[in-house]
């Protein structure tokens, strides 16, 4: 099994997910909490209250984990299509799969990788909705102190399976989106380059980017039902499962609920997803 793949999309991810933070805690907060007029009020309001270090919270959990996250999404998308179309990353320019491969690949990919994401995404959701500026002296602690206090406290308090709360939702979410994600990367990438060449760097920019976009589009009305279930059960639990989440949230708040967020959502993922993609194709040409 090829392992250059799970190795560029550790380094891509990582680059990307840097990048996409700041985006990222402004979106859980927007779809989770109803303090905040718009993604104006939310950002000046985190810079006011907790300075520039509130919008990385909780990003330390996701860069130790993005490098398993990331190589499954990546690795498991590659080694599938292999199995699929039995090309290598190299052969697969001259010899194109089928879209439907690319979506089964994309799709296996998803799926794996969301069993993987499911703990780190809680973590680093229910500690960006902590709006407390950082610890000063006589100030009361916040109830997360950090990820591996927030993994503990979530284990004692809810038990092991607390630590997946919400992986249903995103396990629907990540399958679907993810194939649309690769099925939208090949195809303009396919679109704008000559029969059998490599991409170019601007073309693997944008087609990462709308890629990016294409997929958080459809999966923010998932988004935004997964973080409500992350959150749900810190002091009381309020839904009964994923269902009764989603008919609570449009009854509370109209159809629109499902699109909270997908501003941020897509100007978050053209960056972080061109920049992946960037990275990702070019290790690969430069270990192959
Ligand atoms: C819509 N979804 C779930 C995806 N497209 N997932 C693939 C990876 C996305 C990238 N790490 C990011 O954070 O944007």
């Amino acid at each position: 099994m090829p392992v250059e793949e799970f190795v560029a999309g550790w380094i891509s991810g990582a680059l990307g997910l840097v990048l996409g933070h700041p985006f990222d805690t402004v979106k859980v907060r927007l779809q989770t909490q109803t303090t905040y007029r718009g993604i104006v009020d939310c950002m000046v309001k985190i810079y006011r209250h907790e300075s520039l270090l509130g919008f990385f919270k909780g990003m330390s959990f996701p860069i130790a984990s993005i490098a398993v996250v990331n190589s499954v999404l990546f690795g498991v998308y590659s080694n599938t299509l292999l199995v699929l179309t039995a090309t290598s990353h190299q052969e697969r320019r001259a010899q194109p799969p089928s879209y439907t491969h690319i979506f089964l690949a994309g799709c296996t990919g998803g799926f794996l990788q969301a069993y993987c994401l499911a703990p780190f995404d809680l973590i680093k959701v229910r500690l960006q909705n902590q709006t407390e500026p950082r610890a000063q002296p006589g100030s009361p602690p916040p109830r997360y102190q950090g990820p591996v206090h927030c993994a503990a406290s979530i284990f004692r308090e809810e038990g092991p399976r607390g630590l997946f709360r919400g992986a249903w939702a995103l396990t629907l979410r990540d399958t679907p989106t993810v194939g649309i994600y690769f099925i939208t990367y090949e195809g303009l990438c396919r679109q704008y380059t000559p029969e059998g060449q490599n991409p170019s760097s601007a073309t693997v920019l944008v087609a990462g980017g709308f890629a990016g976009i294409a997929s958080w589009v459809a999966a923010t009305p998932l988004d935004v039902i997964k973080s409500r279930m992350q959150m749900d059960g810190l002091r009381r639990r309020v839904y009964q499962g994923m269902l009764d989440c989603m008919v609570s949230s449009v009854r509370q708040e109209g159809l629109g609920v499902f699109f909270r967020g997908v501003t941020i959502n897509s100007a978050r993922a053209f960056p972080v997803n061109a920049v992946t993609f960037l990275s990702y194709e070019y290790l690969l040409r430069w270990w192959g």
